[in-house]
């Protein structure tokens, strides 16, 4: 009987290190969508269903926490209704819901404090909200990186987007600065749930796929109703990671679909095709460059490019009045080397990473690279220019 003892405290042993190497910093995922589009509707299962997961979320208010409590969800702290206004509450399926109503960082900080009672973290921003600022709080930002940025990353932007008004929502966007919230928040998101596609026919909610691919041709796109989606497909998605990746086929980090204009599109009220791979709706379009192996000093250029464009938001070699207005909100690339290395960009706003991945060995490289730019201003010199690099 004793025998058995040393083997099961050396099984407990290994196990140890390689759960802590594989985790060590708690992942990060935003959820974005317009008004009514379906986000708490998504909080709300996450912190109902017994799906396993132990998920922090942060919400903007707990107004909606309130009404789970009222559905008689187990909260662990008492019956006394003073209790509606602390911070976190801990909920039966073992997630954590949290309040952020003073200051994003001080919220988080607060919610670390209880590390080790979760493993993700959702953070729901308002209907209004841009994501691109929230994400560069999280992400390539000095001052998070040295504090925070030591506990979490950035894994994914999940935008919910209604299947019944998300187009009217696209085209009658109230610009600000020229670009409406609800673009943003497409252009930003890596997942998009098309929610709500109980509600409209099948070749509607095609047609308003169609048009966020338009705008955002890196986003993978759900339909779901009542944002029922397998939480593995927008958590641990990884959306951030530019040095070391794990998938064997990295041209997949890059997901792009190829959409084509269909005869309902007209210039200036709907996305529109330009050029090969260039849409616009509202001055918001996607642009995409494939590229070839690239040489160093064309990766070189091809970095003070970027760093021109999304610092000084104009060409290179031009002025800003030269080229109009030209603002990027997400860029995202995948590039192979001659010398047969493979290297990774992420951008949001004016902050970019473009890395080369660690230990590329035993991964195959993608036949060839490609830029990919969501923004404004994407015309045929930007192309040009971008084209210009390799020549
Ligand atoms: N029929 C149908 N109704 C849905 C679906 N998803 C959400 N709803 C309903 O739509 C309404 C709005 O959903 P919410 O989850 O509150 O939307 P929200 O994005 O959190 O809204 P804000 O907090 O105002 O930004 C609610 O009445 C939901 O029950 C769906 O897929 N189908």
């Amino acid at each position: 009987m004793e025998d058995d003892i040393p083997t099961l405290v050396e099984t407990e042993l290994d196990e140890v290190p390689q759960l802590q190497q594989s985790t060590p910093t708690v992942p990060l995922t935003i959820i974005c969508g317009f008004l009514g589009a379906g986000k708490s509707t998504l909080i709300k299962r996450i912190l109902t269903e017994r799906h396993g997961y132990r998920i922090a979320v942060i919400m903007n208010e707990f107004g909606d926490t309130a009404d789970i409590e009222a559905n008689a969800i187990n909260v662990t702290s008492p019956d006394d209704p003073s209790k509606q206004s602390e911070e976190f509450l801990e909920l039966a399926n073992g997630c954590l819901c949290c309040s952020i109503k003073d200051a994003g960082v001080a919220a988080i900080e607060k919610l670390m404090e209880k590390k080790g009672a979760f493993d993700h973290i959702l953070l729901e921003t308002t209907g209004l909200a841009d994501p691109g600022p929230i994400a560069s709080m999280f992400w390539q930002n000095e001052e998070f990186s040295t504090g925070l940025g030591r506990e979490i990353h950035l894994d994914g932007v999940v935008c919910v987007v209604d299947a019944v008004f998300g187009q009217k929502q696209m085209e009658e966007d109230h610009a600000v600065s020229g670009i409406g919230e609800s673009l943003r928040q497409i252009a930003g998101a890596d997942v998009i749930l098309l929610n709500k596609t109980d509600l409209v026919p099948l070749e509607e909610a095609d047609h308003l796929q169609r048009l966020i691919s338009q705008v955002n041709p890196t986003a993978t796109i759900y339909r779901t109703v009542k944002a029922q989606i397998d939480l593995k497909l927008i958590m641990g998605i990884d959306a951030y990671e530019t040095r070391r990746i794990t998938s064997h086929d990295p041209s997949s980090l890059l997901h792009v679909s190829d959409v084509e204009c269909t005869d309902s599109c007209k210039e200036g009220d709907h996305p529109h095709h330009v050029g090969p791979h260039h849409y616009e709706i509202r001055g918001i379009s996607s642009l995409q460059v494939a590229y070839p192996p690239l040489t160093v000093s064309q990766l070189e250029k091809l970095d003070e490019w970027i760093r021109t464009v999304l610092w000084e938001n104009h060409l290179p070699g031009k002025t800003s009045s030269e080229n109009g207005q030209l603002e990027i909100l997400r860029c995202k690339g995948i590039f192979t080397t001659v010398e047969g290395g493979l290297h990774i960009l992420q951008g949001v706003r004016n902050l970019y990473e473009l890395e080369k991945v660690e230990d590329d060995s035993d991964i195959g490289l993608p036949d060839e690279g490609k830029l990919v730019l969501i923004g404004k201003g994407l015309d045929e010199t930007v192309r040009r220019s971008l084209e210009e690099i390799v020549v």
